[in-house]
């Protein structure tokens, strides 16, 4: 495990004490901690279309919709005979992050969804497996006789991306191929609302709700992302009620937080999505990213930053402290950050595809890094409470708002390779041209 935001001057393990039950406890191959999450197995093809292109093959701007064998022979032969493919990359929003994961901390995930039973070199499975991380487990996945998802990401003259998917068997995964032990022992597993768009009868989101009766059972924190507005607008309520049911973390987007709160003021969704969940992460596209959530009143922590303005005055007071599971709180403070993006954004954006993905996944390594420090130094007096994060509120955001830079910086959502090993410390590093 690699520590998230790599800190210069502090040990995180003891370094003179050669505690003997510390150097007993060597990493076996599958590692201690991890993250398992579900998705529905794509690659994305990306292409440059104008707004015409769009409208023609029924689909609406900004959205995800599925569409029928048919259409997306038709689009594709399109795409191909205007040589308008740009990339051809492993997509799909979990694996986009689990990916994302595995490459910052250096360490494993566990994929949960469908394969090709017969991989051919060059199609489009075999490309999936080729653009994941060898630290991602998919070892779990569940093989099927017919061809994976293709996700048409289609990048319009403003940068806005529609996604048009052609879904194959990505939706045939089986409750009975998730196994329990996995998600038991995983520091969170990691969810989409797409998994529950499904045509009636196909089995994705029985698998869903079995796995995440499987994390309930072991106390292992749920996380959605909601995948765009849409989604969540076809109904708001039933949305709610799954948070407030099935999900101790969510991500989203300002305009998916305002289709679930009703609220366009990001600051507003997020505290309204405390009244459902433990964390809130909101990114906010060239505003930046929102996170809050709760921590022992007690143990509140004040920040050293500018106290900042907004619907909730002075919000970002206590973003020193950690967060924890409103569950682990004797008396629950809820507590908000807000970063503004890393050097102000890339200089050029060609799309912002999986941006918000890469955040999660910084997240998630704070997240993992905590258990990961728990089980090897539980003495430690950063586990004298059950906190959820390792770093403070101002730091998880800190962290995720600089992958989502990587991730614009290299026009993929998916991280070719780690942070820059010369940002020993985020810290000093952060603001610096
Ligand atoms: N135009 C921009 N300028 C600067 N930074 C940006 C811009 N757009 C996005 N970002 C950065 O990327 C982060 C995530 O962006 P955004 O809110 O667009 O994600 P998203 O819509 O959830 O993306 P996706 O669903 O494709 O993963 C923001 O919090 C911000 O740090
Ligand atoms: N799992 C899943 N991912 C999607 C869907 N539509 C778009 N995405 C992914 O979302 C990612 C960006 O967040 C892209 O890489 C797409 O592959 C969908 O219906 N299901």
């Amino acid at each position: 495990m690699k520590f998230p935001g790599k800190r210069k001057s502090k040990h995180y393990f003891p370094v003179n004490a050669r505690d003997p039950l510390l150097h007993a406890q060597v990493e076996n191959e599958q590692g201690s901690s991890w993250i398992a999450g579900i998705d529905q197995t794509l690659v994305d093809i990306e292409a440059k279309v104008d707004d015409e292109f769009v409208h023609r093959y029924g689909l609406s701007a900004g959205h995800s919709l599925v569409i029928e064998d048919d259409v997306a022979d038709a689009l594709y032969q399109e795409l191909v005979d205007k040589q308008l493919i740009t990339d051809q990359f492993a997509g799909g929003t979990i694996g986009n992050t689990l990916h994302n994961y595995s490459v910052l901390a250096d360490d494993r995930s566990v994929l949960l969804g469908v394969m090709c039973n017969h991989v051919q070199i060059g199609s489009y499975a075999y490309r999936y497996l080729c653009n994941t991380s060898s630290r991602t487990d998919l070892n779990h996945l569940q093989g099927v006789d017919g061809a994976i998802g293709r996700c048409f990401t289609l990048i319009g003259d403003n940068g806005e991306r529609t996604f048009a998917i052609s879904p194959g068997l990505m939706n045939q995964l089986r409750p009975e191929s998730i196994p329990e032990a996995v998600i038991a022992g995983a520091s969170a597993l990691v969810l989409t609302s797409y998994l529950i768009r499904c045509k009636p009868g196909e089995p994705m989101p029985e698998a869903t709700m079995h796995a995440i009766h499987c994390a309930k059972k072991h106390n292992v924190p749920v996380v959605l992302t909601l995948g765009t507005k849409y989604v969540i607008a076809d109904d708001p309520g039933f949305w709610r009620a799954f948070l407030r049911d099935h999900v101790s973390i969510v991500a989203m987007n300002e305009d998916e937080a305002c289709e679930l709160t009703g609220e366009s003021d990001p600051l507003l969704a997020c505290n309204m999505a405390l009244d459902w969940v433990d964390l809130v992460l909101c990114t906010a596209g060239p505003n930046g990213l929102y996170m809050a959530g709760f921590t022992e009143e007690a143990f509140k922590r004040k920040t050293n930053h500018p106290l900042l303005p907004g619907a909730i005055a002075e919000f970002n007071q206590y973003e020193f402290s950690r967060a924890m599971r409103h569950q682990d709180c004797e008396q629950p403070l809820r507590i908000f950050s807000h970063i503004a993006p890393y050097m102000g954004g890339p200089e050029r954006i060609r799309n912002t595809n999986g941006a918000g993905d890469g955040a999660l996944a910084a997240v998630l390594h704070d997240i993992t890094a905590n258990n990961f420090h728990r089980s090897n130094v539980p003495n430690s007096s950063k586990h004298a409470r059950s906190y959820l994060t390792y770093s403070s509120l101002a730091q998880v955001c800190k962290y995720a708002n600089r992958v989502s830079y990587q991730v614009l910086n290299q026009h993929a959502p998916r991280l070719t390779r780690g942070l820059p090993e010369r940002e020993d410390s985020l810290e000093e590093a952060y603001w610096e041209r």
